[in-house]
This record gives structure tokens, sequence and C-alpha cells, in this order.
């Protein structure tokens, strides 16, 4: 990895010390906001500040006066939101807790990555800045947020405070323990409730301007289930930014943080809730039924703990906002400000991605299932196919990737048998050494079929869709580095197209999968213009395409070209089916149509459709609601879909549905000639003979 000499292993320091000693060594942690001392306030300052905030004082009069309830009432009601919302912090739980995590981390990783130099970086320049500190992560799983903490305990590093939806406070003792290690809790949505939202606001004004510890957030605002970035979430980012419009503090840095696992601890759990199994509920019951997951050392493979460059708000937050807040205190910031950073955050998330082994491999072998599934897929083939593959998104586009770059077959054998070993519960290589796919699906017993947000699947697809699921969603974070390249390979068929023909159909697939990739959606043609020639000139340079004067054709890199269009294949029979299912909708249906019950029968649909035919939605992929849920507000954005808000309902503009059903039909898609759902018995593992990667 070309970056990667920076990475360092941090468990390897943690293996040698004694656990207790280790979390009770004398410490002083580095504060990360130099404040003079009468600025710092703890946390009863805090929440006083907060009660005597203006806006807050004013809120509470007003709905005092609306509602007829006493002030006195009101001012009580909000000293308990406050008082629920405002974080502790304790080092001595930080310490106690400190002990277990740091153990649970020895057991379950082999690994933990660090890029070191950055962090080194930070905490110097936090120990001489009076800027505050945003700590903005990727968000993969609950481990991140434990994981980052356990990063900057281990480095002397003060905790921050940490948004937690209410989903922990609920948790028994848990949820105050985990307030003392730094979290504030919020509520996943309260626009209608006035006076939690001046709560809120002006208690991240409060942390921001005088908490001497940084803040940390999830700016996807969820875990993302199939480990590809999600657009963010602009609400509290444009609580922080607003703040420096106050002048309280110098200057806000926003760290970017890419986590990424070899083996997410949620994998199997995250593939049912895409097919529409309800998450369980957050509990310390089942927090401590999930301690099983400690049975077998290193289950988890490794974690690449990636720091990006902080991006310094100032630079966008200019004089003029200051004055005008100054003259018109209801000044706000322009949103294109707030949505600005919020990309450069995801962008940077994309961009410091490591990708790990077996992302490739489920790509590749992803590949093999839906274009040569009787041919086996031997570890000889593999290593070549790898090799390859890893040489491309390394060199063409500068990808980060685990592993050294060599052409030694030995090693790159190695590499794979070693990536393969987390993953022994789903990819297995046989007695021939063929790589096969073990059944993740065990026959739910308990299933309350009332509570699936989808089309109840019978258990003949879940026994196909639960392990295609789940590799798919391993090969989803070369995404990161892919998606404008695979974009271009829909847009291209055998005859060749215009050029301009070609950038018309990638503009229409970015306005239609931004929200699927997290793309940062761009008006100005010009702009989208230049991302497609470096994405068209990267296809041409592996002879993918070619071009004859104004015309692109396919080149000889045929298996490059194949594996890139296949990846897009799913998201586009799914906007697909999604749209005729629209324009059908009264033929087909007497319930109304609403966000639910589009999902309902996409998904009824789909399960027909990849037993039934060879064209549109073979790959199981196609059931995730994942790809529903995007397709619709996509639809609803364009304005296809309409809400009614008064009848409660939604309306489909036929004329612009038909449009873009033609476009659609109008890409040149090449669906893979092999049934996924006939390749799946030549691909599971049914012997008992099945080998675990061996080093
Ligand atoms: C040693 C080791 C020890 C280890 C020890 C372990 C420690 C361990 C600690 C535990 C810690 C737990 C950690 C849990 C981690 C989670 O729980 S992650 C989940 C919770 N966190 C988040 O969701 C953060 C990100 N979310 C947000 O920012 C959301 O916006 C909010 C604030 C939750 C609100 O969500 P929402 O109500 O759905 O509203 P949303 O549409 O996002 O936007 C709302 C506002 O944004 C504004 N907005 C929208 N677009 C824009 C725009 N372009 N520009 C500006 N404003 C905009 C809207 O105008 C709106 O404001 P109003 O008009 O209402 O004033
Ligand atoms: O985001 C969360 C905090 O990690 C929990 O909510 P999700 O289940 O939506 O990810």
């Amino acid at each position: 990895m070309e970056r990667n000499t920076k990475f360092v292993d941090m468990l390897e320091d943690r293996r040698r010390d004694c656990d207790f000693l280790w979390a009770t060594r004398p410490m002083d942690p580095a504060l990360p906001h130099m404040l003079p001392p009468d600025s710092v306030y703890d946390r009863e300052r805090i929440m006083q500040a907060v009660l005597q905030d203006k806006q807050v004082k004013a809120a509470i009069d007003t709905i005092a006066k609306t509602t007829g309830v006493g002030v006195k009432d009101v001012e009580n009601n909000a000293r308990a939101m406050i008082n629920e919302m405002a974080s502790k912090a304790d080092l001595a739980t930080v310490r106690w807790i400190g002990i277990f995590i740091t153990k649970a981390m020895k057991r379950m990783f082999s690994q933990i990555y660090i890029n070191e130099i950055m962090l080194s970086n930070l905490k110097k320049e936090t120990q001489i800045s009076q800027a505050q500190y945003i700590y903005v992560p990727s968000h993969r799983s609950y481990l991140d947020f434990i994981l980052l903490s356990y990063i900057l305990f281990s480095y002397d590093m003060a905790l921050p405070n940490i948004a937690a939806g209410m989903d922990f406070y609920n948790m028994k003792i848990v949820g105050e323990l985990l307030r003392k290690t730094g979290a504030f809790y919020i509520r996943r949505s309260f626009s209608n409730d006035l006076l939690y939202k001046q709560i809120f606001r002006s208690y991240v004004n409060t942390i921001v301007s005088h908490s001497d510890r940084a803040i940390e957030f999830f700016i996807e605002g969820t875990r993302s289930r199939s480990q590809k970035s999600t657009i963010p979430k602009y609400g509290l980012l444009s609580i922080i930014i607003e703040s420096l419009l106050q002048g309280d503090v110098p200057d806000i840095y926003f760290v970017p943080m890419s986590i990424n696992y070899e083996r997410p601890p949620e994998e199997l759990l995250f593939v049912y809730e895409m097919l529409g199994v309800p998450k369980p509920k957050e509990s310390t019951a089942r927090l401590f039924r999930s301690l099983s997951i400690l049975q077998k050392p290193f289950s988890h493979g490794r974690i690449f703990f990636n720091i990006g460059e902080p991006i310094s708000a100032n630079q966008f937050v200019d004089k003029a906002y200051r004055q005008k807040k100054i003259l018109q205190p209801s000044f706000k910031i322009p949103s294109s400000v707030v949505e600005n950073i919020a990309y450069l955050i995801i962008e940077s998330h994309k961009k410091n991605t490591v990708l790990m082994p077996i992302n490739i491999i489920a790509l590749l072998f992803n590949e093999k299932i839906q274009t040569k599934p009787k041919e086996p897929y031997t570890l000889d083939l593999l290593i070549q196919d790898y090799q390859w593959f890893k040489s491309f998104v390394i060199k063409s586009l500068k990808a980060l990737m685990y592993g050294t770059e060599t052409t030694d077959n030995d090693m790159i054998k190695q590499e794979i048998l070693e990536s393969l070993k987390p993953h022994d519960e789903l990819i297995v290589l046989d007695s021939s050494n063929t790589l096969k796919i073990k059944q993740r699906h065990k026959r739910m017993k308990q299933l309350n079929y009332s509570n699936i947000k989808g089309y109840p699947l019978s258990e003949q697809t879940l026994q196909i869709a639960v392990p295609a699921i789940n590799i798919a969603i391993y090969s989803n974070p070369t995404l990161a580095f892919l998606t404008e390249i695979v974009f271009i390979t829909a847009t291209i068929g055998e005859n060749g197209i215009e050029t301009e023909v070609a950038l018309e159909r990638y503009e229409l697939l970015r306005r239609l999968f931004s929200t699927e990739f997290a793309m940062r959606p761009i008006e100005d043609k010009a702009l989208i213009k230049i991302e497609w020639e470096k994405s068209l000139n990267v296809l041409i340079s592996q002879n993918c395409l070619h071009t004859v004067n104004d015309l692109i054709f396919i080149g000889n890199n045929t298996k490059l070209f194949s594996i890139l269009h296949n990846i897009i294949l799913p998201f586009i029979d799914v906007m697909y089916v999604t749209c005729i299912l629209l324009s059908e909708w009264t033929e087909r249906t007497s319930v109304e149509l609403t966000d639910r019950t589009i999902l309902v029968e996409t998904q009824k649909e789909v399960e027909r459709l990849i037993f039934e035919t060879k064209d549109r939605c073979q790959h199981p992929y196609c059931l995730s609601l994942d790809l529903y849920n995007i397709a619709w507000s996509s639809l609803l954005s364009q304005g296809i879909i309409a809400y009614q808000k008064y009848t409660n309902t939604y309306r489909t503009d036929k004329v612009k549905l038909t449009y873009l059903i033609g476009a659609l039909l109008e890409l040149p898609l090449r669906h893979p000639t092999e049934i996924y759902v006939d390749a799946f018995p030549s691909i599971i593992s049914t012997s008992s003979m099945d080998v675990q990667a061996k080093l």
C-alpha cells in the first residue's frame, strides 16, 4: 500500500501491556480545545448557559403563551430536556470500561492499524490551537465510536462529546455509563418541537465554544448497512457551523476519519436488515448476549483507521457572513456552505477508504458467479485475477489497499488465504481448492412477519439472498473508487456511441444515483463533463474503451468492462422496475401508493423476477430495501413522484415517468447470460471437507 507505510498496529503495544496497569496509568489527557480557564464550562455551567440562552427563553415564552401552560412548567420541561441531553466526562469510568474494551479488541481483531502520524499531528495542533475540533468518522458499525474513544485514550487524548441517538439512552445502566464516557443524547427527529430544537442548538453552540473537549458526530447519521458511504445529514453540522458566526471560536476544524473493517461485527444483521428484518432493539441484555462474538480469537481480522486532513470551516465562512450575523442575528449561513463542507467530509471518507483483500475477492467472486458459474474458481485463478485487479485499483484509481504490491504468487496467495480466515463462515475453499459460498441463512423460527419492513420473502429466496448479499456487501467499499467508471460502462453498447449521447446518459445516471453513491450533487454540466472525461480516460487507458473520431467503442479489455458493468446492473434494474410498477400501479394493485407500499410491491416483484426471467433483476442484491428507498427518494427529488400534503398521498407525474422509463430502456445494458439462482447450487458449499483458509 503506497500510503500505507505510516500505518501502525496499535494493538502491538497493547498485547505487551497488562490491561489493568495500562488502563489505570497516570495520565493527564491532552485537551483539544485551548481556552482561557474561565471560558471552560463544566456540565452544570453548560446547562445553565443553555437555560439562559435568549432564544431558549423566547421559545419557553412562546410555548407558554400558545399552549396556555405556565412558564415554570415549560422551564421545568426545558431543564429535563437539557438534563437528558448533556454529557458528563468521567475519566474513572473510561478507565474501567477501557480494561474491558482493550481485552475485547485484542481478542476480536488481529490488528488495528492507524495512520499514527496524522494522529500525532492532530494531537500537537490541538494543543496550540484555540480552534474547536470536530471528529467526523464514517459510520459502518457500532464499534466506530468505541474504537475512536479507545484510540484517543490509548494516545492520551481526551474523549470527545459524542452525539448519540436515544437508542443508547434507553439502555439500562449502559446509557448512563456512555454519558460518562462523553455521549450527549439527541432525539432522532425533532423539527416540530420548538423547545427541543432551541435547546439542542444552544447546547451544541455552548460545547463548541466552551467545552475543552472536542465533539464527535456521525455525519451519515446511521450505520451504512451496505458498507458504502451514505449522504450526509445537515442538522448538527449546520448548527456547529453557525457557532462560528458567533465568533466565540476562531475556527472549527472537521477531522474526517475513514474506518474500514475487514469484517464488521454486524455483518449478518446488516444483510437481514437490508432484506427487511428490523434491527434488534438496543438493550443491555442484548449487549451481553453479543459478547459471544469473543469466543473465537481474531474472528474479525483487521481494522484500518485512516484519519484524513482536517477541514477548516473558516475558509468557507468568511468575514462578510460574520458581519451579517452581527447586524442581523437571524441570519443563517447559506445552505450551500453547509452542503459543501458535508460533501468534503464524505469525499474524504471515500478517498481514505482502505480496501481489504476481501473487497476485491468478493467483487471477483461475484462476477464469476454471474458470468462463469460452471467454471471452478480455483485459488490459482483467483490469485491471478486478484493481482490484476488490485494493481488496477491502486495504479489507475489511486485507491489505498492493504497488503504489499508484489507479483510474487506465493505472497499473494498468503495475502488471500490470510484475509479469508475471518470469513470462513461465508467463503471457503473446498477440497479441490475451489472457492465456494457457505450457507449463512438459518431458518428463522421466531420471525415475526408483521414486523417485516418489506415483502415476506420465501425460505428459498432467503437461502440464496442472504449469502449473495453478504458477498455483495463486501464488494461495496470498492465503489468509493469505482462509481464514476461503472456509470460509464452502462452508457456504451456493442456498436459504439456518440460522445455526446454517452455524456447525456452519464448525466442521467449521476442524477438518478447521486444519493445511492453519496455523490455531491452537481448542476453545472461543465463540471460533470470534467468528472466524466477523467473517468473515461481511465477506461481508455485500460483498453476498456477506445474512441474513433466522435464515437466511443468497447475495447479489448472486456473482462474489466464486464466486471464494472455488472456492478451497476442491480441499481439500474431496481430503478427501472420501480418506475414500471409506478406506471402500472392502479392496474396492478388496489392499495394506496405510499413509500411503504411501493417498497413491498417492488420487493415482491423482484422476488418473482429473480426466479422467472433472464433479464432484469437477476442478482439477489436487487432484493435490498436500501435500493428501493433510495430509488424512491431519487424519484421524489426529481419531481417524478410528488407528495400531496393535504391528502397525505403520492402522485406520479406520468410524462416525466414515461420519459425516464424511455431513457432507462435506451441504456445498452447487457445482463449476464447465466442466471444467478440457477448458478447458485454449483457455488454453494455442500461438503464437510471444506478447508478453512490456512496459512
Ligand atoms: C477507553 C475506551 C472507552 C470506550 C468508551 C466508549 C464510548 C462510546 C460513547 C458512546 C457514544 C454513542 C454514540 C452513538 C452514535 C450514534 O448514535 S449516531 C446517531 C446520532 N447522531 C446523528 O445522527 C448525527 C447526525 N445527524 C444529524 O445531524 C441530524 O440532522 C439530526 C440533528 C439528528 C436531526 O435529524 P432530522 O430531524 O432527521 O433532520 P435533518 O433532515 O437531518 O435536518 C434538520 C435540520 O437541518 C437543516 N438543514 C437541512 N439541509 C440543510 C442544508 N443544506 N444546510 C443547512 N441546514 C440544513 C434543516 O433546515 C433542519 O433544520 P430546521 O429547519 O429544522 O431548523
Ligand atoms: O446510528 C446509530 C448509532 O451508532 C444507531 O442507529 P442505526 O441503527 O440507525 O445505525
